[in-house]
């Protein structure tokens, strides 16, 4: 069984005064084409974010064919490895994809070829770049929830603090674009970079 996990209880700061998880993109808050993108990929949806957001999140879903989890942050604010924390002591799955609200392009095809290579490890975690792009690996649940716990406990809360007890496979951008676009990891954080998507999708 395999879970995504949205990661949606950030403050946007750089988007404005408007939480960019619900943002609407072109007819669809921007979460839920998240979502709907990996829904052939996964048996189980999870959300993270915090009590104040859970009305419009799930106004987000209202029409969904499935019912996402809430994942609600105890403690907000607490970065997004925190948030990682919380969704996986909800998810049932023994694996989870990671994924962040605002990766509007991300590719089920390099979502699943993830879930491929996490198969038998801890961990599948892309790194395209010099950096690990560690909200949108896949993860083995229980290790990944154990290893955030242990870096929380120690006052660790940097997102890449778990890799360190994960035996995980890192996957290059060569690997990437033999299945798809390193486009999947693109981001969106601010008004203009989410005009730029909108226009993208526009001309899909
Ligand atoms: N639960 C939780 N999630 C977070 C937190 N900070 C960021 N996130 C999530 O982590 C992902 C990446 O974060 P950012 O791109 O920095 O998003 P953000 O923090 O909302 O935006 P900025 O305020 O502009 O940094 C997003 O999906 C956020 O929703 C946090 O403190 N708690
Ligand atoms: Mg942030």
């Amino acid at each position: 069984m395999r879970a995504v996990l949205v990661l949606a209880g950030g403050r946007s700061t750089r988007f404005g005064d408007r939480d960019k998880a619900v943002a609407d993109l072109d007819g669809t808050p921007m979460i839920r084409r998240v979502v709907d993108r990996l829904a052939p990929v996964v048996d189980e949806v999870v959300v993270n974010c915090r009590d104040d957001q859970v009305d419009a999140v799930a106004d987000a879903f209202s029409d969904a064919s499935f019912d996402p989890t809430f994942a609600i942050d105890r403690d907000p604010d607490a970065g997004p490895m925190a948030g990682i924390a919380r969704g996986l002591e909800v998810v049932t799955a023994e694996y989870t994809v990671v994924v962040a609200c605002d990766m509007p392009f991300v590719d089920p095809d390099v979502v699943e070829f993830l879930f491929e290579r996490a198969a038998g490890a801890d961990a599948a975690v892309p790194r395209p770049d010099e950096w690990y792009q560690t909200t949108q690996a896949v993860y083995r649940t229980e290790a990944m929830a154990a290893a955030c716990r242990r870096a929380l406990d120690r006052g660790d809360d940097r997102i890449v603090a778990p890799l360190s007890d994960l035996e995980e496979v890192v996957v290059d951008a060569d690997e990437i674009e033999s299945v798809g676009s390193l486009d999947t990891f693109e981001n969106v954080n601010t008004p203009e970079e989410f005009e730029a998507a909108k226009e993208r999708i526009r001309a899909e």
